[in-house]
């Protein structure tokens, strides 16, 4: 987090993003892995943003702004996606529970920006 910038939720996913010429999901980084992933709020322009880094070295595989009107898609308990207009994310949650809590946390920074 930079200063000024506060968790308000962290979860276990695998980070994928989607190819759209293969027409597959791929791995956000370098390796396959989990990653812990959070949704900071930054204190003084309440704005936030996802950021998920690898929980074995720490990369950094997803950091994007959370824009108003992002449609939030809960494809399945585990799955949980959006897009912007460069490229579609997926998170594939280790369980419900991450997935259920990183999904309120996002609707709340959807309701207040
Ligand atoms: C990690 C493997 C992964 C795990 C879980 C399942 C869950 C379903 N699923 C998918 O990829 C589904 C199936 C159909 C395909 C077709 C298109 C896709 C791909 C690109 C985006 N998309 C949209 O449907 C978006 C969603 C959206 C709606 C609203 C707002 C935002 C968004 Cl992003 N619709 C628009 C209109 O953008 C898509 O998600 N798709 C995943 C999946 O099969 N696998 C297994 C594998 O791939 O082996």
């Amino acid at each position: 987090a930079q200063t000024g910038e506060v968790p308000i939720a962290s979860g276990r996913a695998n980070v994928m993003l989607y190819d759209d010429a293969a027409k597959k999901w791929v791995a956000s980084g370098t390796t396959q892995g989990l990653s812990k992933v959070q949704i900071y709020r930054h204190t003084t322009n309440n704005t936030f943003r996802v950021v998920g880094r690898k929980l074995q070295d720490h990369e950094v595989v997803i950091n994007c702004a959370i824009i108003r009107g992002l449609k939030y898609n809960q494809a399945t308990p585990t799955f949980h996606q959006w897009r912007d207009q460069r490229q579609v994310y997926g998170l594939n949650f280790a369980n419900k529970e991450d997935a259920e809590c990183f999904a309120q946390a996002m609707a709340t920074a959807l309701d207040t920006i």
